[in-house]
């Protein structure tokens, strides 16, 4: 549904992305991980349509983005990036009715009122749906942002759905809920791309995870092909353990941890004394 060919991006002489391609079906859900900075970010800004690429192909469908309207666009495609700006002064409702905007010219219809109520539901937002959005915690305004980007796409099965860290602010019990609503969707026919930064709630929930590294592709896989501790090594620096859960049968990663020895730390703080940070903070 969505296919990527040599995307590359470059700013100011800094190359963000490199000759990244892939394809994502429709009914997949796939999950983007890596390093910060490994170009997640940048590369949902250009399938989403924010940034333009330096060199490359997107397609929708078959057909190259650039020969679309931006108004097919945005009723078949819907970006939850990381930052949401919105006045202070909107309720609930208006901002989750803000992602029918493409649907409808002067009037929200019966259909567009019954898609807000919808999404509020499944976001667990309904109870605040009056209340100005600025009021709710963190992890409530990102579930109304997720509402907000659900309904644009709807009743649109064959809708792309690009999520940049959909659950960075929410709790354990929202962020598996919000993975496994994106799947349910995925099952029904979208076409989902999310940057997640943990492991293994991507594990348990996509189809396939990309594995991304200084702006290029490194690891394009099922969880179980591509997770293994040379993999992560690669990607992440860091040493895991890789485990099958018993109970769910996913894969799962189990870090090791890291330890900064003293010299280690100090050096940090560009000093040898292995003493010098606790005697400068007179920290017995
Ligand atoms: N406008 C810009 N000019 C120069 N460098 C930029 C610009 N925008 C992003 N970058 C750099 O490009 C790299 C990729 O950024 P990007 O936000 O795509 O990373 P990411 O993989 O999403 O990282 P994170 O996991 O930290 O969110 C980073 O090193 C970032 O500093």
């Amino acid at each position: 549904m969505i296919s990527v060919e040599n995307l590359t991006y470059t700013i100011k002489d800094q190359t963000l992305l490199r000759a990244v391609s892939f394809s994502i079906g429709s009914g997949e859900l796939v999950a983007l991980l890596g390093a910060n900075g490994a170009g997640k970010s940048t590369l949902i800004k250009l399938l989403g349509g924010e940034k333009k690429p330096s060199s490359g192909c997107i397609r929708l469908a078959k057909k190259a983005l650039e020969k679309y309207t931006p108004l097919e666009l945005a009723v078949r495609r819907a970006t939850m990036g990381q930052q949401h700006q919105v006045s202070a002064d909107f309720t609930v409702a208006e901002v989750v009715m803000m992602g029918r905007y493409p649907h409808y010219t002067s009037n929200p219809k019966a259909a567009d009122h019954q898609t807000v109520e919808e999404t509020m539901a499944v976001c667990g937002i309904t109870l605040f749906s009056e209340r100005p959005i600025q009021s709710l915690s963190g992890g409530e305004q990102q579930r109304v942002h997720l509402a907000r980007v659900l309904a644009q796409v709807w009743d649109r099965p064959n809708g792309v759905l690009l999520m940049d860290e959909p659950v960075s602010a929410m709790d354990v019990q929202y962020q598996h809920q919000t993975l496994a609503i994106l799947r349910a969707l995925a099952d029904r026919g979208y076409t989902v791309l999310t940057v997640l930064h943990d492991i293994n709630l991507a594990a348990h929930y996509a189809h396939r995870l990309i594995l991304m590294k200084n702006g290029r592709k490194l690891h394009d896989g099922t969880p179980s092909e591509i997770l293994n501790e040379r993999n992560i090594y690669s990607v992440f620096s860091m040493d895991a353990h890789v485990i099958v859960n018993p109970r769910s049968l996913k894969t799962n990663i189990l870090p090791l941890g890291q330890r900064l020895e003293a010299h280690e730390f100090n050096s940090f703080l560009g000093v040898t004394s292995p003493n010098h940070w606790v005697a400068n903070r007179n920290i017995s």
